[in-house]
């Protein structure tokens, strides 16, 4: 994601094609923007309207009144005429402006809640691989930039053009030659701006891509402070860190050098239309009265022609900007989200079956043409050397992604059929990455099932031998664990998770390397928990220890993302492959009891084939 964000982002930024995005995908309805905007345009216009009344006070005094304007000769209709303008523009700025950000914010909310919950359905797998951090910065960052396109940015920017394009349209009205002069030079001044749109684009992406490279060492090097001290080696990062602050440094000051030069040659040729309206007025001079009032309305107009066109300037820099978030969130939302039927199908049977299924990373492939059939409340164990894929086949059927060939199915339905939440509601899951969230080892544990009892919450921390470190807790089961469990071991953390899992009751239950941190007590107490839930739901185990599985119904052995044996702890080690040598290389290392070397290793006879087994 992270790349094709850069590379979406390396495209060219249209406002208006990401103003019609984000209208499109919040759904809300845009009236009341566009009718704020309408009143910001109308108040914006209402500037002219003193230097008009001025302009009649003038003509009428001066030169050649205009039928029916010679109260403009006199001071306190004036005076109430100008009130009536001010009135008039404190009113639409009021209204325009609430109705600007009332609609802002509807539209707003709508495209944060639809863009929440298409990240809800995206695969989970593909939600863990981006770095969390990045997914948060575009969650929130870059919203809240979107935002800021509708709640001010864009408004402001459309008032200032709807200010200058009434304001020369007057003068032209007025004198066509004099605003030709004022106009002439804007061509090039928007050349200029398109020249400086370019380079700040890029400019702010390798910027921002910099700014991000640093801020993700620098959180790098807090995070693993510990062991670049134990490893002498927190020079060598101060240094990378040093390099990468230099070089954000020499970006910002080429956003300046370079980026500047346009900038003010925009400036310049918007304000050298004042010029070219002094040369106009020299070489047309015309003497007569009614000409010099012209001629001075045309300079009072002009600052409101010229500011404008200034103002507009910075507003399209600023939204250009903040639409380049909303390209990297257009990406997130293109991401395709995991198919859901439209009724989800339900079923009493809990056989999981793999049938012919392969799944590849990004074109990597993780699984080649796995089929075994899980029966109801049996445990199978998955076993295999590290990197076989035995993560990879647990995350498919939690539905962390879809298999590309294949199909994974629960009593004989697919899981497409099934739909992620009826699925979600069939899983207790512990995986090797345990979430805890801030608060009680209680609340921790009662994410398995709200409405469980305290008692229930004890049973289930019993089951899965959390109850003896959790009463040693200076408060037992109040005792707060902080977000990351912080305070407990991986073992502790990993046991809580079990209990959860245990408390949620679900008829399938997938671990993943459950007794993997836990000393050889908690182990035999979690193996004997899980040996107790198999009597009423089915149990998927990844393990890397063979002791752990030796009392599984069957046991999948995979390598290189294959099914390469499948049957019994016994009938494995009598067959004498792949499991029965990892057996024997773990009884060589202690970490099994020994005496199975009887079961026959280096015997092939008796092996099963798969065909026999699947
Ligand atoms: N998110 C991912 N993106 C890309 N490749 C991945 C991802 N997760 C795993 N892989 C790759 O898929 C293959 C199988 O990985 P998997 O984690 O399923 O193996 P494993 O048997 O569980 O390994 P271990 O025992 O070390 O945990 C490996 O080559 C791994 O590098």
């Amino acid at each position: 994601m992270d790349d094709g964000a850069e590379n979406a982002v390396d495209g060219e930024v249209t406002v208006w094609r990401s103003v019609r995005r984000i209208m499109t995908r919040s759904g809300a309805a845009a009236g009341p923007f566009w009718l704020g905007l309408g009143l910001r345009i109308l108040e914006r216009c209402c500037e002219l309207l003193p230097y008009l009344l001025a302009y009649l006070w003038l003509r009428t005094v001066l030169a050649d009144p205009w039928p029916g304007f010679a109260w403009a000769a006199e001071p306190p209709a004036l005076a109430a005429a100008l009130a009536g303008v001010f009135g008039l523009q404190w009113l639409l700025a009021y209204h325009g402006q609430r109705l600007c950000f009332l609609g802002s914010y509807r539209i707003i909310q709508a495209y944060r809640a639809g863009l929440t919950d298409h990240v809800r359905k995206l695969p989970l797998g593909l939600l863990s691989s981006r770095r969390v951090g990045h997914l948060a910065d575009l969650l929130t960052d870059d919203v809240n930039r979107v935002e800021s396109i509708f709640t001010h940015v864009s408004a402001d920017l459309v008032a200032a053009l709807g200010l200058a394009l009434t304001t020369i349209a007057l003068l032209a009205w007025v004198d066509g030659r004099l605003a030709a002069a004022l106009l002439c030079v804007v061509p090039v001044a928007v050349l200029a701006l398109t020249l400086s749109r370019r380079v700040f684009e890029r400019a702010g992406l390798r910027k921002h891509a910099r700014y991000r490279e640093s801020a993700g060492l620098l959180v790098e090097f807090v995070g693993g402070l510990a062991t670049l001290r134990l490893y002498n080696r927190s020079g060598d990062w101060l240094q990378r860190l040093d390099r990468s602050f230099e070089a954000l440094r020499r970006l910002s000051l080429d956003i300046e050098k370079w980026g500047g030069g346009p900038v003010t040659l925009y400036r310049l040729c918007v304000e050298g239309g004042l010029l070219c309206l002094l040369l106009a007025c020299a070489w047309l001079a015309r003497p007569a009265d009614a000409a010099a009032v012209d001629w001075l309305l045309f300079f009072l107009l002009a600052y409101k022609f010229i500011g404008p066109l200034l103002e507009a300037a910075e507003y399209l820099l600023v939204l250009r900007y903040a639409c380049q978030s909303e390209v990297k969130l257009d990406e997130l939302w293109r991401t395709p989200a995991l198919p859901e039927p439209a009724h989800a199908a339900s079923t009493a049977d809990h056989t999981v079956r793999f049938d012919h299924v392969s799944f590849a990373y990004d074109g990597a492939a993780a699984l080649h043409d796995v089929s075994f059939t899980v029966p109801e409340r049996t445990v199978t164990a998955i076993v295999g050397p590290s990197g076989a894929g035995k993560s990879s086949l647990l995350h498919l059927l939690a539905r962390f992604y879809d298999p590309q060939q294949g199909r994974l199915s629960i009593g004989g339905l697919d899981l497409r059929e099934i739909g992620s939440e009826r699925l979600y509601g069939l899983l207790g899951m512990v995986f090797q990455q345990v979430q805890l969230f801030d608060g009680s080892i209680m609340d921790n544990v009662r994410v398995g099932c709200e409405q469980a009892s305290d008692e229930a919450v004890l049973a289930a921390c019993a089951a899965a031998d959390c109850d003896a470190f959790v009463r040693r807790l200076p408060e037992g089961y109040r005792t707060r664990v902080g977000e990351g469990g912080m305070g407990l071991s991986g073992g502790e953390r990993q046991r809580l998770s079990l209990a959860r899992a245990l408390l949620k009751q679900a008829p399938l239950l997938l671990l993943d390397e459950v007794t993997a941190a836990v000393d050889a007590e908690s182990q035999r107490a979690i193996q004997q928990a899980v040996n107790r839930l198999a009597a009423h739901c089915t149990v998927i185990m990844v393990a890397h220890r063979l002791q752990t599985v030796r009392e599984a119904d069957q046991i999948v052995v995979l390598d290189q993302g294959r099914v390469v044996e499948l049957g019994t702890h016994e009938r494995l080690l009598r067959a004498g492959g792949l499991y029965a040598r990892m057996w024997a290389a773990q009884e060589a290392s202690g970490e099994v009891p020994g005496g199975a070397a009887c079961y026959g290793v280096g015997h092939p006879a008796g092996a099963q084939t798969m065909g026999d087994v699947v």
